[in-house]
């Protein structure tokens, strides 16, 4: 589905102009109001009474104040155990291994043992005493889960950008208008973050990893970290790599991401690589090439990554006040997400922060939907495919590493697999921009599977909803002016609102407005 070049109203959107500059060599005067201003601020910061020594830094301070040991620990497992392998089969998170020995996926495992000597009180209280602070590493909405995340990490290792907390917002008119007076419909903006998506919250944990490894005492000889990507995995691990001063490797397949995805990389430093093939081309090359020179591999076959993404789903609890929704829509790729969004559920179940789980539901584009059609043959056939293009970009992907972990997931949460077609998915995004969202495609595509759900009366008006939101709207503009420009190949764009190119005369707008707003004034 090609959108066409063309000029139209909305053709001023595609050229963008220039930023002005100051002259290059000129230096611009400090105002006198500013000056006031900055010596007014330093007086102030003088007579403030610091917590720590002025030359100290918040890593600093930390250091100072090292948390109590609790003896919490956590491995990498076979996942899932295999039935005839190796039951003691086990690796250090300081090892460098993504597969089992039978070539299987992997998992990070806690001592929940350890995890269990402390009640679902402690953990809830120690977790809601840490929210909006800037204590070191703790004002990241995945470090304030340290001990559910790398319980074992120094923080001094920790490459945080304070990642996470993100907004819960309540869409109230989405809910009551156009979905038959739901009351209790949320939307997590894991995409109101760092990069712009929801990748920052695996990656923080991923190249703090990667950090520990290189640094001494274990001085591991990793040269740089490395991905395939859609363009969401690259912008995260550029922007965490250039944080800590790694080099970072991305392989992106050419002329299937945004503009705003692509340029991530090249600004943050990265070694870009746009190669002629699609994602799944691009995850069997890096995975070859990480087999062969010392480049640490940062997509979400490994399960260091789904640490991160969990506490996604430690938050949304948490900002329920540790209440329950009853459903949770989350869009599907690669799948390591909605596996996250399990794990991270679970694990407060299992401790006792809650008392049970969420129904889950993955949501797929139509034109990449390998999940959904396994769901569809009651999971007995599991078909890769050659993914379609589709406006929700980051998902087109055919053949998703996540797949088994997709599927306990699901089972686990008696939960359901739905796709939209791309007219869905699209109408859903812009329907939500009508009630003051500025969703992005992925995020249609979960809503898109909340309609349908809805329709089916599978889910209630009166049921708490979340739908996982997972990228910035503004990442993926030119979807949006496609859509609203009605230009897209096969598609009514029902919701398209155009900017209209009125003469500069009062008459004409005049005209304009009054039949606009007929009936409405
Ligand atoms: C914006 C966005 N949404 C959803 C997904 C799906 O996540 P996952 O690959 O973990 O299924 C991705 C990446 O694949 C993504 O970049
Ligand atoms: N959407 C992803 C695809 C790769 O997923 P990953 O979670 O396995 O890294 C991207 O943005 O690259």
């Amino acid at each position: 589905m090609a959108a066409t070049t063309h000029s139209s109203p909305m053709s001023f959107l595609l050229s963008h102009p220039q930023p002005r500059s100051a002259t290059p060599g000129t230096r611009l005067p400090l105002r006198p109001a500013a000056r006031r201003v900055r010596c007014a601020t330093d007086a102030a910061a003088a007579s403030t009474k610091h917590r720590r020594a002025a030359d100290e830094n918040i890593r600093e301070e930390a250091a100072r104040h090292p948390a109590p040991k609790q003896g919490l620990s956590a491995w990498y497992e076979p996942f899932p155990p295999a039935p005839n392998g190796d039951p003691n089969e086990r690796y250090s998170l300081d090892e460098i291994v993504y597969r089992s020995s039978s070539g299987g996926l992997l998992d990070v495992r806690h001592d929940m043992e350890a995890l269990a000597r402390f009640s679902g009180a402690y953990w809830r209280d120690l977790f809601d005493s840490r929210v909006g602070r800037t204590t070191w590493p703790y004002g990241s909405g995945v470090w304030s889960k340290k001990e559910f995340v790398l319980p074992e990490i120094d923080p001094d290792h920790i490459v945080s950008l304070f990642e996470g907390n993100s907004n819960l917002f309540w869409a109230e008119r989405l809910g009551r208008d156009h979905l038959g007076g739901m009351n209790d419909l949320w939307v997590k903006h894991c995409g109101i973050s760092h990069t712009g998506s929801f990748k920052d919250l695996g990656m923080t944990v991923l190249v703090s990893q990667v950090n520990r490894l290189r640094r001494a005492p274990l001085s591991r000889p990793i040269a740089g970290v490395g991905c395939a990507s859609t363009g969401d995995t690259s912008a995260a691990l550029s922007a965490y790599c250039a944080a800590a001063g790694i080099p970072a490797i991305v392989f992106l397949p050419a002329n299937r991401i945004s503009l705003e995805q692509l340029i991530q990389p090249i600004a943050n430093g990265a070694t870009v690589l746009s190669l002629d093939t699609d994602f799944d081309g691009c995850m069997r090359l890096i995975r070859e090439v990480t087999a062969e020179l010392p480049i640490y591999l940062a997509n979400s076959l490994n399960s260091l990554r789904l640490e991160g993404q969990k506490t996604a789903a430690i938050e949304i609890l948490q900002q329920f006040d540790w209440e329950v929704p009853d459903w949770v829509i989350v869009p599907g790729g690669n799948l390591g997400n909605i596996y996250a969004f399990y794990k991270g559920f679970e694990m407060c179940r299992v401790l006792g922060l809650v008392d049970r789980v969420p129904r889950l539901v993955c949501a797929q584009a139509a034109n990449a939907n390998p999940l959904y059609s396994y769901y569809k043959s009651g999971w007995t056939e599991f078909q890769p495919q050659v993914a379609k293009p589709t406006f929700a970009s980051a998902i087109q992907i055919g053949d998703p590493v996540s797949v088994d972990r997709a599927v306990v997931a699901l089972k686990a949460t008696n939960g359901i697999v739905e796709e939209a077609t791309e007219e869905e998915l699209m109408n859903a995004m812009s329907l939500a921009d009508r009630t003051g969202m500025f969703a992005c495609p992925h995020t249609g595509v979960a809503l898109a599977a909340l309609f349908k759900l809805r329709d089916q009366r599978v889910i209630g008006a009166n049921e708490r909803v979340v739908v996982v939101s997972t990228a910035h709207g503004l990442k993926f503009s030119q979807s949006k002016i496609d859509y609203h420009d009605s230009k897209i190949e096969d598609m009514a764009c029902k919701y398209a609102n155009p900017p209209v190119s009125v003469k500069a005369d009062f008459g004409a707008v005049m005209d304009v407005l009054q039949k606009r707003l007929k009936g409405k004034l």
